[in-house]
């Protein structure tokens, strides 16, 4: 089999790490042909280092080159959206760094061009292709705990506040929200309570609480190599299973890498040459889906942190304010259509997507999904509107109070909408959005068929 052949697009500090990972794949696997980076110095520099073979000033000459197979986006944050599209355009499959986007709305718009594009994108939510989170997942949807009904999860380190800091606290990039809260996906368990920080050192780990025993996930946990297994027996004994999984050997003569488990980035190349290779679309370690759903609760992160700040509360980063807004979603989703599944593995298969129309505008912001949307006339057909009472207080609150959508509260006395999956926004936003998409933008149930 022919090598896929990389097309890097930036030069910095992961673009490096990933490099050094690909190398792991091997030559006959993976090769890197080129790197564009705003400067044609700082890609050279690039290219020199890390034996790459052309250097390019500028993005766009790489998503051309003719030699490039596949395009890994490893810029800052807010650019991820505007270089995947020049990949979609492009018609190259694309790994884009996490955050995907910076709102749940642009992730669904960028997947949707994709989709019509019949691009692989993917977000580089890397940790999901670790084998010790692929066996974890089994094991979870496969019973060992019983029910999971809880997960604790934290993620932090004190960052450097000449280097990372700076890149995390820029407004522009999306914070510590998208750097580092974005790694924890919204799992299917009653209650999630997550830590992230960029202040303090912090366990790093993951634990599962079951009906009949507990999943842990030892740090670090974002590039696992550890699980502990344990069964209950009684409340006084218990069995304990230890599983590992060594991380690869780093690749001989890579250069030091930036960030710690660098080595792990050989799990996502392979997960994502596998997907290429099977034209599929997604990865199923992290599909679209998946990527949509935890923006939407980083959405609503972000949006309480604003609101509690704007009240003369605590900073933007308020912990207890991030999890609170986590675990209502984290209800909220299981509230709404993937209670089913104990485990990730058993998240629900995307819906197939509707027929689509053609699309136009050269960003995510003017391809808004054309052709997936309902006309006006039957988006009351399959929603119900209602405006919102005191006696329904007690019901909104069971749904909780943001509309995902414009991340304002949903007040007493407003016109709001319940989809079938029974996911409630304003009327007026999901309106909007159905005309544009007819799947709900939290859990993506096609509305016009509500038994899946
Ligand atoms: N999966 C993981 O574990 C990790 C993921 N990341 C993600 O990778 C991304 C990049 O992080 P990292 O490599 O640490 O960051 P760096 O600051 O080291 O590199 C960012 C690159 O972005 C490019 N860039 C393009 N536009 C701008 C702009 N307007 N301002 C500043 N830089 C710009 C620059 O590229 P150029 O070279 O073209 O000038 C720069 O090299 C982030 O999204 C981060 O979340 C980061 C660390 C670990
Ligand atoms: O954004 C990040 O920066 C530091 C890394 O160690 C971590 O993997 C990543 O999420």
């Amino acid at each position: 089999m022919e090598p896929l052949r990389w097309g890097i697009l930036g030069s910095g500090l992961i673009c490096r790490d990933f490099v050094g990972a690909l190398k792991g794949a091997g030559p006959d696997e993976a090769r890197v042909v080129c790197v564009g980076a705003r400067s044609k110095a700082s890609a050279q520099s690039f290219a020199d280092a890390l034996g790459v073979e052309r250097a390019y000033e500028g993005y766009a000459a790489v998503v051309s080159d003719p030699e490039v197979d596949i395009v890994y986006v490893g810029t800052v944050a807010q650019t991820h959206p505007e270089l995947a599209l020049l990949a979609i355009e492009a018609g190259k499959p694309v790994l884009v760094e996490k955050p995907l986007a910076l709102n749940a709305e642009d992730a669904a718009v960028l997947i949707a061009r994709a989709r019509e594009a019949k691009v692989l994108l993917v977000e580089g939510m890397w940790t999901r292709c670790f084998p010790a989170v692929c066996r974890a997942r089994e094991l979870l949807s496969g019973g060992e705990i019983g029910s999971v009904v809880s997960v604790t999860a934290d993620f932090g380190w004190p960052a450097d506040p000449d280097g990372e800091h700076r890149r995390t606290v820029d407004p522009v990039s999306g914070g510590v929200a998208m750097d580092v809260a974005i790694g924890f996906a919204a799992a299917p368990a009653l209650s999630a309570t997550v830590l992230c920080t960029l202040d303090a050192v912090t366990p790093e780990e993951v634990v599962y609480s079951g009906t009949r025993g507990t999943l842990r996930i030892h740090r670090p946990a974002h590039t696992p190599s550890r699980l502990t297994l344990t069964r209950f027996v009684s409340r006084t004994e218990s069995t304990e299973e230890v599983l590992d999984f060594p991380l690869p050997p780093v690749p001989a003569g890579a250069l030091p890498f930036n960030y710690p488990g660098s080595e792990g980035f050989l799990y996502e190349v392979r997960a994502v040459h596998e997907a290429v290779r099977a034209g599929a679309l997604e990865l199923s370690q992290w599909t679209h889906d998946e990527t949509v759903a935890t923006q939407a609760v980083i959405d609503a992160m972000r949006a309480q942190a604003r609101r509690t700040r704007s009240a003369g509360g605590a900073a933007a980063s308020s912990v207890a304010d991030a999890a609170l807004a986590l675990q209502y979603k984290v209800k909220l989703l299981h509230a709404g259509g993937w209670s089913e599944s104990s485990g990730s593995e058993g998240l629900r298969t995307p819906p197939t997507p509707p027929p689509r129309g053609s699309s136009s505008g050269a960003g995510p912001a003017a391809g808004r999904a054309e052709g997936w949307g309902l006309d006006a006339g039957r988006v009351g057909q399959f929603t119900i509107s209602f405006v919102a009472d005191p006696d329904l207080h007690e019901d909104m609150e069971a749904v909780s109070c943001l509309c995902t959508f414009c991340l304002d509260d949903m007040q007493i006395g407003e016109e709001l909408c319940r989809l079938p999956c029974m996911h409630t926004f304003h009327r007026r936003c999901v309106h909007a959005w159905l005309e544009r998409d007819r799947r709900c933008m939290l859990c993506r149930l096609d509305v016009t068929k509500p038994g899946g």
